[in-house]
């Protein structure tokens, strides 16, 4: 089968690069307003602004569910919307909020499923294919799950499926909205590190700011669908940047490793 060739990488280029992009509903204002940034291959970029402020949107834009209204998202360089979409969803997975709960596959069949962008035609999975399931399965504590139905598990081991999926796919470029939701405090922390392990780029939203400090390479700060501070969480996790965006007060206390974070009305 004939494949279409994606353009080659443009060297020197950052891994993601997301240039002048805005986005609205049909017929409606934008929602996303001319919002630029750029992430370094292996870097982890973590969103972050209050509710409504534009994270969801913005992932969704780079995992292609949504066409940018203007603007571009470039992976090394090349427009992510341009290439096709097989092509696309070898490169980005995506760990969306919404689980699907009408399916009654295992849970290693599930996981399977990211193999399909790698798969030529008909082919069914090969023994490769079987070994990166396995291996995804180990990484997310899910090899005892694996022939449970998907339906039957909790909020919290459905998350870590779907996060095993989207390792199955083997991307370049992780995206997760929220993948914390649902975790409790020991999966979260052992799935933010397994993120930072992976060598790969990841961009996730995350609510809590502590973690955000302690994971993340770079932190963007949205709000009302703009940008309102991107860099370092050092650089970004000041009182004076809390109480722009979320409209609190914050005291940080810096004594330990990691910066604790108490806010007040
Ligand atoms: N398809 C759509 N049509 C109309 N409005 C939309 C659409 N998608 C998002 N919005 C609106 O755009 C704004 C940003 O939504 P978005 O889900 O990106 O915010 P968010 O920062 O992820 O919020 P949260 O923290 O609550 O998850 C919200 O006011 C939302 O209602």
């Amino acid at each position: 089968m004939q494949r279409a060739l994606a353009p080659d990488p443009v060297p020197d280029a950052p891994h993601l690069g997301v240039h002048d992009l805005s986005w609205g509903p049909k017929g409606a204002p934008d929602i996303l307003h001319d919002l630029s940034f750029a992430l370094q291959r292996d870097q982890v970029l973590a969103v972050c602004g209050p509710n409504g402020a534009g994270k969801s949107t913005l992932l969704r834009l780079i995992y292609r569910y949504l066409t940018p209204r203007l603007g571009q998202v470039l992976l090394s360089g090349v427009d992510l919307h341009a290439l096709p979409r097989r092509e696309t969803a070898r490169r980005v997975a995506a760990v969306v909020q919404e689980q699907p709960t009408d399916f009654a596959l295992t849970v290693r069949e599930m996981v399977s499923l990211g193999r399909l962008p790698h798969r030529d035609g008909l082919s069914g999975a090969s023994a490769h294919d079987a070994e990166i399931v396995a291996a995804a399965l180990r990484q997310l504590d899910l090899t005892r799950f694996a022939e449970t139905r998907f339906d039957r598990l909790s909020g919290g081991e459905r998350q870590r499926v779907m996060i095993a999926r989207a390792l199955a796919q083997e991307p370049e470029l992780l995206v997760l909205d929220e993948p914390t939701n649902h975790l409790d405090i020991r999966h979260q922390l052992e799935l933010l590190a397994l993120l930072r392990q992976l060598g790969l780029t990841v961009v996730l939203t995350l609510h809590d700011l502590t973690l955000a400090a302690e994971f993340a390479d770079r932190l963007l700060v949205l709000a009302g669908g703009r940008k309102l501070a991107e860099g370092s969480p050092a650089e970004i996790l000041t009182p004076e940047t809390i109480a722009h965006a979320f409209n609190v007060s914050a005291r940080i206390d810096r004594s330990g490793g990691t910066p604790r974070f108490s806010f007040h009305l």
